[in-house]
């Protein structure tokens, strides 16, 4: 969110009876009493064939699928499975297929691997199974199963947004560590964009939150549409989203933002049985040594979509 500003060429319009209207601060009632409508929940994933999964201590709920790759647990960033507290090694142990068997191998780790309580330097796993990793418990479960839904079910819950079904805050912050460390390490350029919705606060004062809520929906929506797949979309603030797009410089971003500038602008919000226009103003900032973790790149941003807003709203701003 971003402080009041004063709005340039955004001052209220009475919506002519079919023309989409825009809304301004003028709209505001300060009356209207919060409430968030939960949609049915996250998107559900398929349950995978094998996976492991966090069942006690940090990283609760976090799953990695073994497919082909070897899945690597441990404390660094570049772990397949990174679970940061000082008890893990940076390369704790490993989890990889072998025709069809799934196999264990502790790689070092100063805290020896555990499986169902007994150190281990390798073992093949069996359904159920628990491996300790540190102060983390891991549950290795091998097939389809209800169970295996189960796991999906609570880890989507406490990765996503029930509202918008986009990443959640806490997960985006966890994606972004990462992806910024493996961009620093292979001298890969990144980008992060924030969107701010523009003059929200009159959408709910007016028509109310569960209105509101259904623009963040289908806002939600349009961003879901515009990303790629190795992209990053999540909703990290009440009306406030952000993207990250790995191996993309300033310039394709800036279009990309732009792409994104223009379909909520150009789509129709219907609010309170008419239809409206909304804008999102976006700030973008790159990855440099400079600016070389995610708090100093949010920053960067953040700074970026102030002068978005400060210079009127409906715009891109590139922090240089
Ligand atoms: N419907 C709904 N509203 C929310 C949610 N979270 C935050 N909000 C509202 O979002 C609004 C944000 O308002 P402001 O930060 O003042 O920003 P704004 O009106 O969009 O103005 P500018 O950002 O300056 O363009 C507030 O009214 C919050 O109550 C939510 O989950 N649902």
């Amino acid at each position: 969110m971003v402080p009041e500003a004063p709005v340039a060429g955004f001052g209220y319009t009475r919506p002519a009876p079919t023309a989409p209207a825009r809304m301004s601060n003028q709209d505001a009632d300060p009356t209207t009493t919060q409430l968030t409508l939960l949609s049915s929940g996250p998107r559900r994933g398929a349950p995978r064939s094998a996976c492991v999964v966090v069942i006690h201590g940090d990283g609760l709920g976090k799953r990695a699928d073994i497919h082909d790759h070897p899945v690597v647990i441990g404390r660094s960033q570049e772990a397949d499975l990174h679970i940061p507290h000082k008890s893990v090694s940076r390369r704790h142990c490993e989890i990889r297929r072998v025709g069809d068997e799934y196999r264990l191998r502790d790689l070092g780790a100063t805290n020896p691997t555990r499986l169902n309580d007994q150190v281990v330097v390798e073992a093949v796993l069996g359904d159920g199974d628990h491996i300790t990793v540190g102060e983390t418990i891991l549950k290795f479960i091998s097939h389809s199963s209800v169970e295996a839904l189960y796991h999906e079910e609570v880890y989507q819950l406490a990765t996503h947004d029930p509202l918008t079904e986009l990443c959640n805050r806490r997960h985006f912050a966890e994606l972004a560590d990462k992806e910024i460390a493996r961009a620093l390490r292979h001298g890969r350029p990144l980008v992060l964009c924030i969107v701010d919705v523009d003059l929200f606060k009159p959408v709910n004062d007016r028509f109310g939150h569960i209105a509101g809520d259904g623009v963040l929906r289908q806002i939600a929506a349009i961003l879901r549409g515009l990303v790629r797949g190795e992209d990053i979309a999540a909703r990290i603030g009440g009306e406030e989203f952000a993207v990250l797009l790995p191996e993309t410089g300033l310039e394709a971003a800036r279009r990309f933002a732009e792409r994104l500038r223009k379909a909520v602008e150009a789509e129709t919000f219907l609010l309170g049985n008419e239809p409206h226009r909304l804008t999102v103003s976006v700030g973008i900032a790159r990855l440099s040594p400079e600016r070389g973790d995610r708090s100093r790149l949010m920053q960067a941003a953040d700074a970026a979509l102030y002068r978005a807003k400060d210079e009127g709203r409906n715009r891109v701003r590139v922090e240089p």
